[in-house]
């Protein structure tokens, strides 16, 4: 909780005039009842009907200038809690945004977005209500107890013995209630986790008939949020009943006593009127007191959560590079590749992409490795490409190249630098990529292609030609507005806007992961030769299932199990691959379709 009141310290100069604006108007309404014993008492009495108007008057203005001074520090009090879950909100979704792919998945995304939403919404209402409860209730309380003490003092002492009574209560019913509270937000989690793949998944789920075991997959969620919330509520919503008993309890007493006082001339009829307010105050302020803590305690409950986020160290660290990058790299290098090099005589050039002796695994080191001992590299302007059956390890690959995830063993490089040593503002504008099932956003498709970086309409355009997706999109309009993920474009269009989007900024690194696989082959050709031709020193890798897709590549790697067991070209790969002669005679028949 301190880490979320620190958000508050831009606020406290606002929040310390809002107080004094309450504090003065809650002293001016702890008044109204102390000036109705006045008037029962002593202004009545005098039966100087100008006098009883005008102190009539002064209950009004007291009443008026209570009720003004509440709306006055109440707004400024919504303002301060509106600001800083604003900034809560902002902080929290930046650093979701530059979680690692590991973290993410450590803390699931359903509750990334409940922290993100239902806690923060938590925490608004608690600086709220902290601001208008939290002053007026213990000045209620405070005050009530000294003006009734200098009122009538024994009766006074009732209401002191019913204090702790319903402290006890409240302490009772709230470390019952309140655990409950973490319980319903656990199961929140789980309803949102359903509710989103049950909406992203609602084709396949029609598809294969899954309606119906989806329903009661939901209704079982659905049913035990409202159970949790049902019995949290129940615990806590028994403590208002209980206390009302008590407020009452309290009010037969003050009236009992106070009776039998105004008869013995021990106390006056306006006192024990005053008192009669008074008390439903001071038991009132007890009850609110209680509300606070309980959401308290859902707020901490809830900060806790957020500072979770707030506060997990950067995974992926940018490190220094140390000594001489080019030296390390050239090491690195395949070495027959740099001694073939030395012995031709021809100049040794430095890869754009290698892949030194690299192994990883998705279980933070102690499962099976999902790539083991991968070696490759690619010069600047070649094409890779990777192929194998699924699971293969095909895609992470791409995942370790964009560094989502780091390797166990081994390096990385890109142009002469470990990828540990990029910032993700460096490294990213590097590559163009387009991942089979990407995001397409509910935004127009110039926004889709433009992403938010410099990309006039002409080069969205032009990347359009290029990705062979300009005659649905000049049909459609730039500025036509998409649905929700796409739902509108066919699977081919989606897949071409995705490249476009991958070509528009001229990357370095152009990655096509199965993001070809919804194309006809005419089109993928075209594709492939309009890459070759308009972005000449374009390095290309693209992961495919289809032979069709990758043979023209400059060097191909075939995956089994996480383990290279191919590299080469189309042709060396025919001769000494056994898995990739299967794939491509099944494929293709032995032959190679030109298109
Ligand atoms: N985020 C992840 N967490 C844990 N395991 C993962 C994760 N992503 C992939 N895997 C596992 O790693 C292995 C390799 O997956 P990868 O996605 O690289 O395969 P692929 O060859 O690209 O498959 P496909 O052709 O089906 O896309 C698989 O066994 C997969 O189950």
């Amino acid at each position: 909780m301190k880490q979320i009141f620190s958000y508050l310290i831009p606020y406290r100069a606002r929040m310390a005039v809002g107080f004094s604006i309450k504090v003065a108007a809650t002293i001016v309404e702890l008044l109204i009842p102390w000036a109705l014993s006045i008037m029962v008492d002593k202004v009545i009495p005098t039966e100087n009907i100008g006098f009883v108007f005008a102190w009539g008057g002064v209950m009004i203005l007291f009443a008026l200038l209570a009720l003004l001074g509440n709306i006055v520090a109440n707004r400024m009090a919504s303002l301060v809690a509106r600001n800083t879950t604003e900034r809560i909100r902002l902080q929290l979704f930046s650093k979701i945004s530059f979680l690692s792919a590991r973290q993410q998945e450590q803390i699931g995304q359903a509750s990334l977005i409940s922290r993100s939403t239902s806690d923060t919404y938590n925490i608004h209402q608690f600086i709220g209500m902290m601001q208008r409860l939290g002053v007026r209730q213990p000045i209620m309380l405070i005050g009530g107890l000294a003006v009734t003490l200098s009122m009538d003092a024994p009766l006074t002492c009732i209401m002191l013995a019913l204090l702790p009574v319903m402290a006890f209560l409240v302490y009772l019913f709230s470390s019952k209630g309140v655990p409950m509270y973490t319980k319903v937000q656990e199961a929140v989690d789980r309803f949102v986790r359903l509710v989103r793949e049950d909406i992203a998944g609602i084709r396949v789920i029609k598809a294969l008939s899954k309606t119906d075991t989806e329903r009661s997959k939901f209704a079982k969620i659905n049913e035990e949020v409202v159970t949790r919330d049902q019995h949290a509520g129940m615990i806590m919503g028994a403590m208002n009943p209980v206390m009302s008993i008590i407020l009452n309890i309290g009010l037969v007493l003050v009236l009992f006593v106070g009776a039998k006082r105004v008869n013995e001339g021990l106390t006056t009829p306006g006192v024990i009127m005053a008192f009669m307010s008074y008390v439903t105050i001071i038991l009132n302020s007890i009850l609110f007191l209680s509300r606070i803590f309980v959401m308290y305690s859902k707020a901490s409950a809830s900060a806790r959560r957020i500072s979770e986020v707030l506060n997990l160290p950067e995974d992926l660290m940018v490190e220094h590079p140390v000594g001489n990058v080019d030296s390390v790299v050239e090491k690195a290098v395949n070495e027959a590749e740099a001694a073939a090099a030395k012995e031709t005589g021809a100049e040794f050039v430095l890869p754009q992409i290698i892949f030194d002796h690299v192994s990883f695994s998705y279980e933070d080191g102690d499962g099976e490795d999902c790539l083991h001992d991968v070696s490759f590299t690619v010069n600047k302007g070649e094409t890779l490409g990777i192929i194998g059956a699924t699971g293969s390890g095909k895609t992470t690959i791409v995942n370790l190249l964009m560094r989502y995830y780091d390797p166990d063993e081994g390096h990385i490089y890109v142009n002469g630098r470990d990828v540990r040593t990029y910032t993700s503002k460096e490294l990213m504008p590097l590559f163009g990529a387009a991942f089979q099932n990407d995001v397409i956003f509910h935004d127009t498709i110039y926004e889709n292609i433009r992403f938010g970086r410099d990309v006039s309409k002409k080069e969205a355009m032009a990347a359009a030609q290029d990705a062979q997706a300009v005659e649905f999109i000049e049909e459609k309009g730039l500025d036509t507005m998409l649905a929700i993920r796409g739902m509108d474009l066919s699977g081919g269009q989606k897949q071409r806007l995705l490249i476009t989007r991958a070509l528009a900024k001229h990357p370095q690194i152009l990655v096509l992961d199965d993001s070809s696989s919804a194309l006809d082959y005419a089109t993928d050709a075209r594709l492939r030769r309009a890459i070759q031709e308009n972005y000449g020193d374009l390095t290309s890798i693209i992961v495919a299932q289809r032979i069709s897709s990758i043979y023209r590549a400059d060097k191909i790697i075939v995956l089994e199990d996480g383990e290279m067991i191919g590299y080469g070209t189309h042709k060396e790969l025919m001769e000494s691959c056994e898995v990739y002669r299967e794939i491509s005679q099944s494929q293709m028949g032995g032959g190679i379709d030109e298109a």
